[in-house]
């Protein structure tokens, strides 16, 4: 469905007891998933103060010399968790490496939890930084209010696709949830064409929750190939759905391309902080009951959530 601006939608409802309000929501919202698959968050509940300390340790973190940050870089921490430096990550095989520095921590799995000792994709303890006492702690306290949020996200889609509530609950049993941390060296104007801050992609998981600073820069693809901001809007989070929710679905909500240029022309940097949140490993998602006699939108196989990060794995190495 054509779309030509990102929807704010207030979601207090999902703080409070009174359900009809929430099924009015869940209309606004359904409208966002079969539009930009994307929307603004406003009346979300999280502190503004949790979340400015955030970008305080995230803003911390980069500072840290490079080779402190060596230390903690992607591959010397267990599972895909830790820093990558600039350039490291190519979210578009048909542009340049991606101008953007990051660390990837997330949900914190103990060392001892048996799909931390299986190696499961998602399950990694969090990341610690001995150089910032306080880090670790921020970011638990960061993550767990996201996973609070996110359930209430994932039980507005149920409402919105005429489920009950708490359908998706079970599935969202020791769920996978990747904190990243990002940061956008400012472009000049003069960059080539084809250098973004992260090129056009879509999410893997069930739902993104973003925090964006006020530097801007993200963009959504529409039908047509334009390309739709999706603005600094102080008080919200951006949410996204990943390529989880087409197969759920069959194809009725999109996950759409977005991408990231910051082309201020000045020494502005930008940050952001992504939840990437999707159910658990073993959980199988299907097309639900609600849409599954509806003509699918394409083509969608049923699978576990392992099989589909699999399938997403494979994808990004074969392009
Ligand atoms: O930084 C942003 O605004 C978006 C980042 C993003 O799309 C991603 O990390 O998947
Ligand atoms: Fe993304």
């Amino acid at each position: 469905m054509h779309f030509d601006e990102i929807p704010v939608i207030d979601i207090g409802s999902t703080l409070n007891d009174d359900p009809a309000a929430r099924k009015a929501t869940a209309a606004e919202v359904r409208d966002a998933c079969m539009g930009a698959g994307f929307f603004l968050a406003s009346g979300h509940g999280v502190p503004e103060s949790l979340i400015d300390k955030q970008f305080d340790w995230a803003r911390r973190f980069f500072e840290l010399p490079v080779a402190v940050k060596q230390n903690y870089a992607v591959g010397t921490l267990p599972g895909h968790r830790g820093w990558e430096p600039l350039g490291a990550q190519v979210l578009d095989a048909d542009a340049l490496p991606d101008h953007k520095e990051s660390l990837y921590t997330g949900i914190h799995y103990p060392h001892g939890h048996p799909n931390v000792m299986a190696g499961l994709a998602g399950y990694s303890p969090s990341v610690r930084v001995a150089e910032l006492p306080g880090f670790g702690e921020q970011m638990d306290a960061y993550v767990l209010a996201m996973r609070d949020l996110g359930m209430r996200i994932v039980r507005l889609l149920a409402l919105s696709l005429d489920l009950e509530e708490d359908y998706f609950d079970p599935m969202f049993e020791e769920p996978m949830g990747t904190l990243r941390l990002l940061r956008y060296p400012p472009q000049p104007a003069d960059s080539p064409s084809n250098q973004f801050g992260a090129g056009a992609h879509t999410d893997w998981e069930a739902v993104t929750l973003l925090a964006q600073d006020d530097a801007g820069g993200l963009e959504v693809r529409n039908p047509d190939g334009e390309w739709i901001p999706a603005p600094p809007t102080p008080g919200t989070f951006v949410v996204n759905l990943g390529d989880m929710i087409p197969r759920w679905t069959n194809g009725y909500y999109r996950s759409n391309l977005h991408r990231v240029i910051n082309r201020q022309g000045t020494d502005r940097v930008r940050y952001s902080i992504p939840f990437f949140f999707g159910p658990n490993y073993h959980a199988r998602i299907e097309c639900v009951p609600s849409l599954a006699g509806k003509p699918p939108l394409g083509e969608f196989t049923p699978c576990t959530v392992g099989e589909h990060v699999a399938e997403m794995y494979a994808r990004t190495q074969a392009g």
